[in-house]
């Protein structure tokens, strides 16, 4: 039997914790095929992003073109977009494919945008345009948003807590989770899950204390996409996605990989590993 397919619109990091790289790998892991359009190519290791180089606009679409008129897409996630040109074309997609499916259709694929717009390593990976591109195109046509606290602020245009900020921006059309929490004073992360016109609720889970989290938000909005894509409910598909960000981060918790914030893992943890001979220092 055919797996479900999933399409992540993201782009790459050169180190493999963040991006498509994130992306492809919690897709494989959670039985989905994963088909993925690059956006932009990042020099990027677990200290910071050295080059951002965005792919042009035609390049973008012919890779849209490829994969939506030949694959039986069931969900689509964006991350890294990194300028207006793309964001709107990714929204102008949507509409259109909300357009053949019919917008009441139950097999028009979910949208999750993870509005990627500053990494772990405070690189500005979206400017004030881009920001204003999401808010204005993007985020009326998705289905379910997963700002983190800072993208959450930066998108509603003020401050406050992550349920208001929740509930305000589920009023421009999405669902919208916004994650984190403060797991170094609580030992607890809570993501505030908001649909529109319902009070917002709080997922909360225990926090695996580590600071190898290079690419947590990337493996979250991929695991959300995978579960909608095998047809989970919203609220179960959030759960699970946070279930499986907090394994892969169990899995890391230890890890010396690079200089900077370290990557989640992305091993496949319930497949028996190769017996090694190497280990790195
Ligand atoms: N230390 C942690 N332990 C367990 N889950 C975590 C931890 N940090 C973040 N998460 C979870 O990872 C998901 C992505 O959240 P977040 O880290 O806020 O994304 P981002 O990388 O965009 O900042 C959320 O479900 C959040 O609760
Ligand atoms: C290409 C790309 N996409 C997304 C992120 C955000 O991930 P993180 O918040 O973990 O840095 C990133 N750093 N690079």
């Amino acid at each position: 039997m055919n797996p479900p397919v999933a399409l992540t619109i993201a782009g790459t990091d050169s180190g493999g914790a963040a991006g498509t790289a994130a992306d492809l790998a919690t897709f494989a892991a959670l039985g989905v095929h994963g088909a993925c359009v690059i956006t932009a190519v990042t020099a990027q290791d677990t200290t910071g992003v050295s080059d951002i180089h965005p792919v042009p606009h035609s390049a973008i679409e012919a890779q849209l073109d490829a994969v939506l008129d030949d694959l039986p897409v069931a969900a689509i996630k964006t991350g890294m977009l990194g300028t207006v040109a793309a964001v709107e074309a990714i929204a102008q997609r949507v509409v259109k494919l909300s357009v053949a499916h019919g917008s009441l259709s139950a097999s028009q694929p979910p949208v999750v945008v993870d509005p990627v717009l500053v990494a772990t390593s405070g690189a500005v990976l979206g400017g004030e345009d881009v920001r204003r591109a999401y808010v204005d195109h993007l985020l009326p046509v998705a289905t379910v948003v997963t700002p983190n606290l800072d993208e959450a602020r930066a998108l509603a245009g003020h401050d406050g807590s992550p349920e208001e900020l929740a509930t305000q921006l589920a009023g421009l059309g999405p669902a919208v989770v916004v994650t984190g929490g403060d797991p170094a004073a609580t030992g607890e992360c809570t993501d505030w899950l908001a649909e529109p016109g319902q009070p917002p609720i709080p997922l909360r889970h225990p926090a695996v204390p580590t600071s190898n989290d290079h690419g947590t938000g990337c493996t979250y909005s991929s695991a959300l996409a995978a579960h909608l894509a095998h047809g989970a409910p919203l609220r179960e598909a959030a759960e699970h996605a946070a279930a499986y960000v907090a394994r892969q981060l169990a899995t890391s918790r230890h890890w010396t990989l690079g200089r900077g914030r370290g990557p989640i893992a992305h091993l496949f943890t319930d497949q028996p590993s190769p017996t090694s001979t190497k280990e790195t220092a």
